[in-house]
């Protein structure tokens, strides 16, 4: 059976001043349907060039990418992307906002009747459906950030990307973010793109962790399995070696194999606190990681 998503050998060459710089060298990865995948490099390494691939917005120089058999030359709204700053019309309430993307896709196809329906269903699903008729400058970060996720999951797309969707909230947000992802998760079996600079995020919401190589020519550098029971609940995963295990790998990829000197290394701090914080990101920790869950890239 054939990958839902096949982003297949892609080079990215960005013209400068100076010349061709080569950000993305043969990045090449299948993803399967329902699968959640996340992204996890060094600031730079080229993790947002390769969903804007997906998305459409930038065409790779070499390869391509498919999607369910297609080839992807455009944005399109099978491929819904949540960006880290809310991109919400300020004018619009959240409703509105969500309106917008359900009438460019089932404009067509649905009666009014069933469009509000369907709207008030997907803000129901990320909690807001006691807010759905403020604007986004009566509504916290964390409920703005909600309603571009009801907005994406609206569009049933067969894609989401997310590029870092939680990295502007605070800690306590982002972890209600993540357990409510999971939730929907599990219910809409979405496919998913995520990147992330989380560690924990990346660990406790994935299927696979795609680790990339530092720029320029960026690459995948090792892709984690993440094979962990769902429901996964962060609590309890603080104590299990299975979890501590992964976010060491995961860890030890970005500060031993590929970190760049120049890094500053955060002071270690016990699992359970990075846990109920919901974000410890590159860490100083490493850890007697075995080899069998990571698969290296050829
Ligand atoms: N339009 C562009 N023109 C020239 N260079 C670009 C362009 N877009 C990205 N780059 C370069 O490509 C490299 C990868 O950038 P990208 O934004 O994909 O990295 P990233 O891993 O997502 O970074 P961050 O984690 O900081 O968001 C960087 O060196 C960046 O400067």
């Amino acid at each position: 059976m054939s990958a839902l998503l096949d982003i297949s050998h892609i080079d990215m060459e960005f013209p400068t001043p100076k010349g061709p710089f080569t950000a993305l060298q043969d990045v090449d990865l299948k993803i399967e349907k329902g699968e959640f995948v996340s992204l996890i490099g060094h600031s730079g390494c080229g993790k947002s060039t390769v969903l804007n691939v997906v998305a459409g917005l930038y065409q790779a120089t070499r390869g391509g990418v498919i999607l369910n058999g297609r080839e992807v030359t455009e944005p399109g709204p099978e491929r819904a992307v949540v960006f880290q700053n809310h991109s919400l019309l300020p004018w619009l309430t959240a409703f509105e906002n969500v309106e917008l993307a359900v009438k460019q896709v089932f404009g067509k196809s649905r009666s009014k009747a069933q469009m509000r329906e369907w709207i008030e269903h997907n803000l129901n699903l990320v909690h807001m459906g006691h807010a759905m008729h403020k604007r986004p400058g009566e509504i916290s970060g964390g409920m703005k950030q909600r309603v571009g996720i009801a907005r994406a999951l609206s569009m049933q797309p067969q894609v989401l990307l997310m590029d870092e969707p939680f990295g502007a909230l605070d800690a306590l947000t982002r972890a209600h973010m993540q357990d409510s992802l999971m939730e929907i998760q599990a219910e809409l079996n979405n496919t998913v793109i995520m990147i992330t600079h989380d560690v924990d995020e990346a660990v406790l919401l994935s299927d696979r962790i795609v680790m990339m190589t530092n720029g320029p020519a960026a690459t995948i550098g090792e892709i984690l399995n993440v094979d962990l029971a769902r429901p996964r609940e962060r609590l309890a995963l603080a104590d299990d070696p299975t979890y501590n295990h992964y976010r060491s790998r995961v860890l030890k990829f970005l500060h031993e194999r590929h970190g760049k000197p120049d890094v500053p290394v955060p002071s270690a701090k016990a699992p359970e606190e990075k846990l109920q914080n919901g974000t410890a990101s590159a860490a100083s920790e490493t850890n007697k990681a075995e080899q069998d869950s990571v698969e290296h890239a050829a």
